[in-house]
């Protein structure tokens, strides 16, 4: 477990999202073994944004290296609504298919909370149903399906939390965004475990003084860099769930400009304040994938009891 958490040869530590997502994956195999049929994990990808197809395929990758059926239907950019559902619908009943994402985001003209909604709860590894929602808002996470990428970060921060030796019990929480895929289950997963959270976000008078009140700050607002060293209160711990791609310096081979992936932290400030970090990337994002993974290994288990 230690090697996730490593000096940084300055004052904060590093939080190894890379490694952590290796354990988790591990794991996730090792049990995926022993079922009688192995998972199933269908991916829906409407249209061609060259960020989800990355994304799309890391998260085939990683199913295979779990030993699960891997399934991508890739839809072209016309889809209707009606041809989406019908194809979720479709796998509700594939007895094959454990789990069922519909990448985000969904073309114009698709409304993405109506196609979620048609999902089996049981099968909806993103946990964005109602259904899920409520079953986290109410702690019932036993049954509950929860998003991967706030559920990835809670492991990252009871890894970090250890490693510092904090409680996260009692811990002043701040959350830096309030959107429906991180902010606000991020919010139910850190009180679950007796944090007092704040919910910060755009319209938040005096962010920075909120921000430097956090002993454990999540930013989650998709704005590069935004929050600097001196919103940081000295030795915290700083989870960027932010992923931004920003111009980098010089060109790539084929004459496009680079550019180059940054979180919502400025990382080198953080790192002179912050207790520990992750960074972006290698951070937060490799462990949405592990996540998705423990969480349809979890699907097919329910499935078969
Ligand atoms: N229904 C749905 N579920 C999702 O979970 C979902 C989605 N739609 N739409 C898009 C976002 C984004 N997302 C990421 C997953 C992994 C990395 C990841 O592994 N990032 C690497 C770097 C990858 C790179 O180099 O581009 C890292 O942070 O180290 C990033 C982003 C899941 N998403």
């Amino acid at each position: 477990m230690s090697e996730i958490v490593k000096t940084s040869g300055k004052k904060a530590l590093l939080i190894d999202g890379k490694a952590a997502q290796a354990e988790v994956l591990a794991r996730v195999a090792a049990e995926a073994a022993l079922l009688k049929q192995k998972p199933g994990l269908a991916v829906v990808l409407v249209g061609e944004d060259p960020a989800s197809q990355v994304y799309v395929k890391s998260k085939g990758k990683a199913a295979s290296a779990c030993g699960f059926l891997s399934v991508q239907h890739d839809l072209p950019v016309t889809t209707t609504q009606a041809e989406l559902i019908a194809l979720v619908q479709s796998l509700n009943v594939d007895p094959a298919i454990h789990g069922i994402l519909v990448q985000l985001p969904l073309p114009k003209g698709i409304d993405a909370s109506k196609v979620l909604e048609t999902i089996a709860p049981e099968k909806d590894v993103d946990g964005f149903h109602p259904v899920n929602v409520g079953l986290l808002a109410t702690g019932l996470t036993d049954r509950a399906l929860v998003p991967c990428t706030p559920a990835g970060a809670m492991l990252l921060i009871e890894e970090a939390a250890k490693a510092l030796g904090r409680d996260i019990s009692g811990a002043e929480a701040v959350i830096v965004g309030r959107s429906n895929i991180v902010g606000k289950p991020m919010a139910q997963l850190l009180l679950a475990r007796n944090a007092t959270v704040t919910v910060a976000h755009s319209r938040t008078r005096d962010l920075p003084a909120v921000a430097r009140r956090a002993d454990i700050l999540v930013a989650a607002v998709g704005r590069p860099e935004m929050i600097r060293g001196d919103w940081i209160k000295p030795g915290a711990l700083v989870i960027d769930v932010g992923i931004n791609r920003i111009p980098g310096e010089g060109f790539r081979p084929d004459g496009q400009p680079k550019t180059r992936l940054v979180g919502d932290v400025a990382l080198q400030e953080a790192l002179e304040v912050a207790g520990a970090i992750t960074p972006v990337p290698g951070g937060v994002g490799p462990m949405t994938i592990a996540l998705l993974m423990s969480n349809t290994l979890r699907a097919a288990k329910l499935a078969a009891l």
